[in-house]
């Protein structure tokens, strides 16, 4: 029986339910491999967010981080939701310019903002500037003086907290790329420099400690730290912070064997973590910010794949072989990430045998899982990988020159492409011949 399945996801046939879609007609539709998003699944989770904001009774912003999935029509959806979003790059933030999102509701991110992206974000009016590093500082001052314009910043701070998580995707500890040092005293300098711009408004502090959290301790640690660093701020400089930035990294649950608190559980403790420490400080009440990502994107997207080939070796797992893998999920080659597959046409048939679930792609390491129990399967069955929803497409690649696969938005039994599947077209689409002597 698998758990992560409700009966309500199961239509009259026996076949799993997308969005109120049948997965194998689905499949049928717009072939495989396919990344299928239930819409209200990614709607019923910023909801879910937003009210315990409300009812903590605090300002607040929920800002998607959409590394973990973007695409026009995810920005239409989460702007929909009156949800804001953080980009890390041009091509996001250009995605969401074509999607009519307001970059005013953008946070932009990263660690090498070029200068071209800071010229955009400013020209696109950006919400706020998550600054990184003191190179930032100076290119984006000059950015702003040759526009002649303004922007709202924000520090992000390497609180020196490790997260208990992969260390790939581990961000707060103090040997780091991402971040001013507190120790050091890197971010005491760096809001200081800040605050001497007059082209600059500083709103408030930024950490983000890393991605696929379960421990509440760990946020609770950033929440009290930010707020120590905010207070000190205060004393020494006479800077108040009116807002805090928790980032995101909740985790979720890919496999049985993971039992994180509901995403919004853990974002009640950090509001009441923040409300108790402020507590203590002339502070008052700032406004608190969180930058979900995979528990938005994550949850909602499932991965359907046609089975083809199979090999059994005497004494060894048998390997059962799909037409996607690592060029559509890399997580698993990349980080041990662990899904779990169900048999699209009857996701509760009883198993018959353990697995490895192999991609098609020319690497040893192409196996979506080591050891997934199955039923009885055949070539041409289709399989659906759950929880694919956050760097999954995202993380897509033309490895083997594979074309990247279709995604479809899948709502109250409706659905739509929302991103091509790419063709061989698109594959040679920026080849050039060589022309040489
Ligand atoms: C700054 C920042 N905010 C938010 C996120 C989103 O994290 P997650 O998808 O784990 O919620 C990331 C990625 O880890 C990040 O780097
Ligand atoms: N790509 C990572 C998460 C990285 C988060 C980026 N800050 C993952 O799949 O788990």
């Amino acid at each position: 029986m698998n758990e992560q399945i409700s009966a309500d996801q199961i239509n009259a046939a026996g076949h799993l339910m997308i969005g109120g879609c049948d997965a194998v007609d689905l499949a049928a539709q717009y072939g495989t491999p396919l990344v299928v998003y239930d819409v209200s699944q990614i709607r019923q989770q910023i909801r879910a967010f937003q009210r315990v904001f409300a009812k903590n009774q605090v300002d607040y912003t929920v800002s998607y981080a959409s590394k973990a999935f973007a695409a026009v029509a995810m920005y239409q959806v989460v702007n929909q939701e009156g949800a804001h979003i953080d980009v890390v790059s041009g091509g996001e933030m250009y995605t969401a310019l074509k999607a009519g999102f307001p970059l005013a509701h953008a946070s932009f991110h990263g660690n090498n903002k070029s200068y071209d992206e800071l010229v955009m974000a400013v020209k696109n009016h950006i919400g706020v500037v998550v600054v990184d590093n003191f190179h930032e500082i100076d290119l984006l001052n000059r950015v702003l003086e040759e526009l002649d314009a303004n922007v709202q910043v924000m520090l992000r701070i390497t609180p020196g907290i490790s997260a208990h998580t992969n260390k790939y995707i581990q961000t707060g500890q103090v040997d780091s790329k991402f971040g001013f040092d507190l120790e050091s005293g890197q971010a005491d300098q760096a809001l200081e420099k800040v605050q001497a711009s007059p082209r600059m408004t500083m709103i408030g502090l930024h950490a983000h400690i890393g991605s696929q959290i379960f421990e509440v301790a760990g946020f609770e640690g950033v929440a009290n730290k930010l707020v120590a660093v905010a207070d000190h701020w205060q004393k020494q400089f006479g800077y108040r912070a009116r807002v805090i930035n928790v980032g995101g990294g909740f985790g979720i649950r890919y496999v049985k064997d993971d039992q994180p608190l509901r995403p919004e559980e853990f974002v009640d403790a950090i509001i009441k973590a923040i409300k108790k420490a402020v507590a203590g400080t002339n502070l008052g009440q700032p406004a608190i910010w969180i930058e979900p990502g995979r528990s938005i994107a994550g949850p909602a997207g499932y991965n359907l794949y046609t089975v083809g080939s199979r090999k059994d070796l005497p004494g060894l797992k048998s390997y059962v072989t799909v037409d996607g893998g690592m060029g559509d999920n890399i997580r698993p080659a990349l980080y041990q990430a662990q899904y779990e597959t169900v048999l699209a046409s009857d996701p509760q048939a009883p198993l018959k045998e353990h697995v490895r679930l192999a991609g098609k792609y020319c690497e040893s390491g192409d196996i979506l899982s080591q050891d997934q129990a199955l039923p009885a399967t055949k070539p041409g069955d289709i399989l659906a990988t759950l929880d694919t929803g956050a760097y999954g497409y995202a993380m897509a690649s033309n490895y083997n020159r594979n074309p990247r696969p279709a995604v479809v938005f899948a709502e109250n039994g409706h659905s739509q492409v929302v991103i091509k599947r790419e063709s061989y077209d698109d594959l040679v689409h920026l080849d050039r011949p060589y022309e040489g002597k």
